[in-house]
């Protein structure tokens, strides 16, 4: 029926790694050239988890020429997903903090498991971080200016029924339900003749893309010099200390 599905695939935890970045955008570049392909579910093979989010090891200890490269490849996919003609629909099947939620926040439709254990949601202030303006702009599209207000400021991490209550998600449904589920929703979105459909979602999405678009420069030497700060690098050093002591 011209759906592809993309799998995440980066063990341990489907971090956005420069290379799985790179490797995701010349993929979604490849389908959205194949003109068989209508649809794509997203999800993840790796268990439990969705996506870790940003790779925070490409945000720590690096130069800020790597910074800057990075970031541009973090713009490029998301600019990508964000304005795809295809039919996203993301099955939801573990953990999905900040970079992770912002992936699935770039699908038309948002089906997740019904696992209390895995959470949704931009969590960048636990980390001493700030989700970027257009990371915001998309939780603001979705869940509306007070909601993502509180959610952002909090870093708040929603269980999947949270996340059903706020809008942070479309649907949730068993575990063993989530990719039988995105492929249902995806029949009833193919039922949309396409052009109407990609005209529609170009009209809702443009201005935020355009917003990104308009400064693109700016916002990479604003993320470089941000994250190069000593207080921010202390910041991520901190988290990155806590993930490993939650093992031992
Ligand atoms: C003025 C403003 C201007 C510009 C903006 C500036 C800044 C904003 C920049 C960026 C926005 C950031 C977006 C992000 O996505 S940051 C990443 C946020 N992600 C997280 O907080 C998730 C952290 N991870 C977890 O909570 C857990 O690992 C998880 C629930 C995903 C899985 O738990 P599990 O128990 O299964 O595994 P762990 O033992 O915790 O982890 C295994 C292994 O993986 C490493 N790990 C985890 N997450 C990441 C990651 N995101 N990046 C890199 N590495 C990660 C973890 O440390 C373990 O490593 P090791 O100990 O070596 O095995």
């Amino acid at each position: 029926m011209g759906v592809a599905v993309m799998k995440l695939r980066n063990p341990p935890v489907n971090s956005l790694s420069l290379e799985c970045l790179t490797e995701f955008t010349i993929s979604l570049e490849k389908l959205e050239n194949d003109k068989s392909i209508r649809g794509v579910i997203l999800t993840s093979e790796c268990p439990g988890i969705f996506s870790a989010g940003l790779d925070l090891l490409e945000m720590y200890g690096r130069n800020p020429a790597h910074y800057a490269e990075y970031w541009k490849n973090v713009q490029e996919l998301w600019l990508r997903l964000y304005t795809s003609n295809m039919i996203l629909v993301s099955a939801i099947n573990g953990a999905s903090p900040a970079g992770g939620c912002l992936l699935a926040l770039c699908c038309d439709y948002r089906v997740m498991a019904d696992n209390p254990k895995y959470t949704i949601g931009l969590n960048e202030s636990l980390l001493g971080i700030v989700a970027p303006f257009w990371f915001k702009d998309m939780y603001v599209n979705t869940i509306g200016h007070r909601e993502a207000e509180r959610a952002l400021q909090l870093g708040t991490l929603f269980s999947p029924a949270e996340a059903l209550k706020v809008g942070v998600v479309d649907e949730v449904v068993p575990e063993d339900q989530v990719h039988s589920k995105a492929r249902s929703v995806m029949t009833k979105w193919l039922a949309i003749p396409d052009h109407s459909r990609q005209l529609t979602k170009n009209m809702m999405r443009k201005a935020t893309a355009d917003n990104l678009i308009k400064q693109r420069e700016a916002d990479i030497q604003n993320f470089t010099s941000f994250i190069s700060k000593d207080s921010i690098q202390k910041s991520l050093h901190m988290y990155l200390e806590k993930l490993k002591q939650k093992k031992g």
